[in-house]
């Protein structure tokens, strides 16, 4: 019998078929033979994956409460996005520590893309030689032992200003957050800019909105083969409009600085580092004025919400807490007594001191998630991840974690008396500044910005709830949403002034 034309199409189309069949089942095999355990993950649904799980909760909830039943190394598939989150110390170890710089890169987002020029900046530029020559002006240009001396004078002069403003508020109720979110960003403002910007309210406002956008949740970046869905972000035109208000600021800026050097006390302050820095020819990539407006961004951004939202909760722990608040005012009462001003080492002494605000950032990590993404397929604890997955970091739950802490959820200063945990990022169950090759170039500008101003309200002042009648216990913690894990609600208290004893 003869075969019609037909028939032999279709049979050569079903061997071609088995044939890549056959294929792909082998090559699966083999990936699975060389793969790890396969990583576990709650039931998904459909196209969007496991996107249902975050709407409207805090994520660091959400993927503390998951990671309790699908383990420490946990995949969430984000839309297009494949996800894994870190939550053991060993995990977190072996991610930036083990497999640094493999996990050294950053996962960018639509929101990063617009509003930090092209990933031009420090935080959010890809792991690469800009990076490292960023890093490196960064880390020995711009935030060095000179620098940091002359941003104490400015902290002590921000200081004495607010100092004063609750001596004459005495006995009056005073939002307290916003009085500190204001001196922080004024003493972030003169070490970054030379002075106070006059739009420094319109920057906050650009930080906040910028961070809430940039943290990969818009519907563009989780579904980035989607061209369709890329010209539907709405977000993205706001975004865009937030960028030339922003451009519009940071322009003038450093056209000002052009003109005029503006750094105090002697100093040059950061903006004029970056314009020096760019004349110098000798550098791998040249700066460009994105790459200094991106990075003025990244000061800002990086500098005010952390250490302002880490003071306040520090102060609100210590009214939630009056036996820790009547320790630390006696050691800081003590140490500072007779000094007419305050700075860094001055609180080097003050170890209780320096506990709360251990405590205050184990409890309330200003980056409860730490976004990284993975540039190679790697292994940990066992688990197969594929290169270009991003990986969280949950330093929220690291925290809080009964492991590795006793009563994980009280306020107790203590528990640092006898462990030599600290910031630099060894020990993984701590990681407020985060590890490895990234980890917070700011570090010891923060945490004196935020000990400094807290031993000086502590020293100078005692402290009632503004409410009337409202008891510690009482006392709303709710944590708002944003990058920085903010208080819902603002902090009222009522200063009253100390007057020290005469010795
Ligand atoms: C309480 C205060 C602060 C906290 C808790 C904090 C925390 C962090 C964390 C968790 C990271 C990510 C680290 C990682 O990926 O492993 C980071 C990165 C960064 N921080 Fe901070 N930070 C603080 C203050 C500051 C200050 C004052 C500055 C500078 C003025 C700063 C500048 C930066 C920069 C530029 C990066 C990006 C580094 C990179 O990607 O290479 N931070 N910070």
């Amino acid at each position: 019998m003869e075969l019609e034309l037909p028939s032999i199409n279709i049979l050569l189309g079903l061997l071609f078929s088995s044939y890549c069949i056959i294929l792909l089942l082998i090559k699966q095999w083999k990936t699975t033979e060389n793969r790890g355990k396969l990583l576990p993950s709650p039931p998904k649904l459909p196209v969007i994956g496991h996107l249902h799980l975050m709407v409207g909760r805090l994520p660091q909830h959400v993927l503390t409460r998951a990671a309790q039943k699908y383990g420490p190394v946990m995949h969430l598939q984000l839309g297009e996005i494949f996800s894994v989150v870190v939550s053991s110390r060993e995990a977190t170890k072996q991610v930036m520590k083990g497999l640094d710089p493999a996990c050294a890169d950053r996962a960018d987002s639509i929101g990063t893309k617009i509003m930090w020029y092209d990933n031009k900046d420090l935080i959010f530029s890809p792991y690469n030689a800009h990076w490292r020559q960023m890093r490196k002006i960064c880390v020995s240009e711009l935030l060095n032992a000179r620098n940091e001396k002359s941003f104490g004078f400015i902290r002590e002069d921000e200081m004495s200003r607010l100092v004063r403003f609750l001596r004459s508020s005495a006995g009056q109720a005073v939002n307290m957050t916003e009085k500190i979110t204001a001196t922080t960003c004024s003493i972030i403002c003169r070490a970054a800019f030379g002075s106070v910007v006059r739009d420094d309210e319109v920057l906050i406002g650009l930080v906040k909105t910028a961070s809430g956008m940039a943290n990969g949740f818009e519907l563009a970046d989780l579904f980035p083969s989607s061209k369709l869905l890329n010209l539907l972000c709405l977000n993205k035109y706001r975004l865009w409009k937030m960028r030339r208000k922003l451009d519009a600021i940071l322009e003038g800026v450093v056209e000002e600085h052009k003109l005029k050097q503006s750094g105090e006390f002697g100093g040059e302050d950061i903006v004029d580092v970056l314009l020096r820095m760019q004349k110098n020819s000798q550098l791998q990539f040249p700066i460009t004025t994105d790459t200094i407006k991106g990075f003025i961004f990244d000061t800002f951004a990086a500098g005010t919400e952390t250490s302002s939202t880490t003071t306040v909760w520090a102060m609100a722990e210590l009214m939630k807490n009056p036996r820790v608040m009547a320790n630390v005012q006696a050691e800081v009462r003590e140490g500072l007594k007779g000094k007419k001003s305050v700075d860094a080492s001055d609180v080097q002494q003050l170890k209780y001191l320096k506990s709360v605000v251990k405590e205050t950032l184990r409890l309330h990590p200003p980056f409860p998630l730490i976004p990284r993404k993975c540039r190679e397929d790697i292994e940990v604890e066992g688990y197969s991840i594929p290169s270009n997955s991003r990986i969280v970091i949950n330093v929220w739950s690291l925290g809080r974690d009964p492991l590795y802490w006793e009563e994980p959820e009280i306020f107790w200063p203590e528990r640092f008396d006898h462990i030599s945990t600290d910031y630099v990022g060894n020990n993984f169950e701590f990681i407020p500044f985060g590890g490895g090759r990234r980890i917070c170039p700011g570090l010891n500008l923060g945490v004196a910005n935020v000990e400094v101003p807290l031993a000086q309200l502590l020293y100078h002042f005692d402290w009632k709830l503004g409410e009337p009648g409202m008891s510690p216990v009482h006392m709303d913690m709710t944590v708002a949403k944003g990058l920085s894990g903010p208080r819902k609600t603002p902090l009222f208290l009522v200063p009253s002034i100390y007057i020290p004893t005469q010795p």
